[in-house]
């Protein structure tokens, strides 16, 4: 962490992301829309109803799957299906809720907004409470919508609820629109129209099959970077009505936005640390912000593995996460400051990064259900413990190392915690502890922002060393870690009240005057010790949750 990001921060207080007003984040956001008006595609020809059924792609802007409904429609229906196996207090495999309140909040704000920017286009966004498979149908029947478009997903829930929308909508028949000819006119079945769109390089752009992806991310980036090339953003016209005009009644009309309380939820609002509001409009404010307002593109590389403060990295998982940002739209960014400011390492770097993020989603694609096996992509067999005290003491941060520790509370009062800290609690979880690695990654599912599974369970099996790329083996060193990014205790003071008297070299070094060490470290001057054998779990399947 640099000293100038970490001096800068308030001893206490939360630091809201954007931290922009109103006006300024409305200002970004409608310079940013008014930058892609001219559409990308015309609606000639089109005709009927079209549905977009909203997942994670909550956003206007770049949103093919809205777009490609427009044209192929005389009118947008926008919905979203608040599905109970999401919200609705369901629990993973180790009984946490699949999403936290935090999350959760986060994701209303995402609706919340979504709803006002389609509004402003002459659309809304009707709100459903139920799964889509079930609710899709009646609604693609009352309104005669011809095809529900959405964007694809990749990992096995979602894919499944994918092939029940579809099946399900194989049994609604809806007459044929007036016009055409006769022979067309029979009744038909809408259909559902899966888009690619929630990465930076499209799925058919690759210069491989998914299948044959290489496991290793440096030869996947390197083939990318010189084989393929980014799309463009979607534009989208400025006036994306009407929606439709009849039907709508006799299903109950748009219905609202749940509330926290609606979903039986609360949440407690940290009074520390990052503060992140939700939806499209703040996304592309903090892209204004951190990119041209303060100007912190330019030495991204160097802050980027820092822990405190809002600046250190671009803060966009969570907006990624919920697709209210587009990853096009961050690259199309990149390259504009590049031409208006300077291009260097650190401006490469954020893309470099968002390649990352491709990778994992493509690895979920190769890979399937295995990313969430015990054994992992590799079927690696290692032995684990599910010692449930010391797990509840890494995930209540009473670990006796202020680094887990302060990481941990960061992560249960805001949803979010920073690269760094994540490598670092992984690497102690599992290598430190010999806990069972989905128990970490569950607990990630439950409490982040920017939650996305073949993200989270990318990085989690590749931290456990059962991930695909067989090169890795990470073992992050507390001692040392804590001497590099945090060399005067200034962020496990943050969170830990009791070490602010300490002198600052005794702060991640606490000795007695903190609470006792649960486990010793395994790190002994660089050997690590071997994992031990153990016997491959099987778990009872249920047709929903992701087998484990
Ligand atoms: C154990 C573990 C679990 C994680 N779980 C998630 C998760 O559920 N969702 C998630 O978005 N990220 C996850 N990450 C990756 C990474 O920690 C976050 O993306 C990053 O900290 C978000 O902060 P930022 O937006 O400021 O990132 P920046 O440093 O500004 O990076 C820019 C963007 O690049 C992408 N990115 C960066 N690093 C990675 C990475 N290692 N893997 C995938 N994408 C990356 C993110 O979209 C990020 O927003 C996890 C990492 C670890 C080690």
């Amino acid at each position: 962490m640099s000293a100038a990001s970490s001096s800068s921060l308030p001893a206490r207080g939360a630091l809201e992301v954007p931290s922009l007003g109103a006006d300024e984040t409305g200002a970004a956001a409608g310079e940013a829309f008014r930058r892609y008006t001219s559409p990308s595609l015309r609606r000639n020809g089109g005709a009927g109803v079209a549905i977009v059924w909203f997942r994670n792609d909550l956003r206007v802007l770049d949103n093919e799957a809205l777009l490609r409904a427009w044209a192929a429609s005389e009118a947008v229906l926008p919905v979203y299906c608040v599905d109970p196996r999401i919200f609705g207090g369901s629990t993973h495999y180790f009984g946490f809720p699949k999403t936290g309140a935090s999350r959760a909040q986060f994701l209303i704000e995402c609706l919340g907004d979504l709803k006002h920017n389609l509004m402003k286009q002459g659309l809304d966004l009707l709100v459903r409470h139920g799964k889509p498979e079930d609710t899709l149908p009646s609604i693609a029947k009352a309104v005669n919508a011809h095809t529900v478009y959405a964007h694809k997903e990749t990992c096995s829930e979602e894919v499944l609820v994918e092939r029940l929308v579809r099946k399900r909508l194989e049994q609604v028949v809806i007459p044929h629109p007036q016009g055409g000819a006769s022979n067309q006119k029979k009744p038909r079945n809408p259909k559902l129209q899966l888009i690619w769109g929630a990465t930076l390089y499209h799925i058919d752009d690759l210069p491989f099959s998914v299948d044959n992806l290489p496991d290793v991310y440096t030869q996947f980036r390197k083939a990318v970077e010189s084989k393929s090339a980014v799309r463009n953003c979607n534009k989208l016209p400025l006036v994306l009505g009407p929606p439709p005009n009849s039907g709508l009644d006799e299903i109950g009309g748009w219905g609202t936005v749940p509330t926290l309380e609606s979903l039986g939820l609360s949440v407690t609002k940290s009074e520390k640390g990052m503060h992140f509001v939700g939806g499209e409009s703040a996304a592309l404010g903090r892209v204004h912000e951190y990119f041209w307002k303060k100007d912190q593109l330019k030495v991204y590389k160097e802050t980027r593995n820092g822990m405190m403060g809002p600046d250190y990295s671009t803060k966009f998982s969570p907006w990624l996460a919920s697709g209210s940002l587009s990853p096009r739209y961050i690259c199309e960014e990149v390259k504009r400051y590049e031409k208006q400011r300077v291009a260097n390492d650190s401006t490469y770097w954020v893309l470099f990064e968002l390649i990352w993020r491709d990778y994992f989603r493509f690895i979920s694609s190769k890979y399937g259900n295995s990313i969430f096996h015990l054994g992992g992509p590799r079927n690696v067999v290692s032995q684990w413990s599910q010692d449930q005290a010391l797990f509840e003491s890494w995930r209540d941060g009473r670990t006796g190392y202020p680094l887990i520790d302060a990481n941990m509370k960061e992560l249960l009062a805001t949803g979010f915690m920073s690269n760094r800290g994540r490598q670092i609690v992984c690497s102690f979880l599992v290598r430190d502890m010999g806990i069972d690695w989905r128990m970490g990654a569950e607990w990630f599912e439950t409490c982040l922002l920017d939650y996305d599974p073949a993200s989270n369970y990318g990085n989690w099996t590749y931290g456990a060393g059962v991930g695909n790329d067989p090169r890795e083996d990470r073992y992050f060193s507390i001692p040392k870690q804590a001497k590099t990014y945090d060399p005067d205790g200034e962020y496990v003071a943050y969170w830990l009240l009791e070490l602010r008297s300490l002198a600052k070299e005794r702060r991640n070094f606490p000795g007695a005057s903190y609470i006792k060490q649960v486990v010793p470290l395994k790190f002994d001057g660089g050997h690590q010790k071997r994992d031990q054998q153990f016997n491959r779990q099987r778990r009872p399947g249920n047709m929903y949750r992701r087998q484990k």
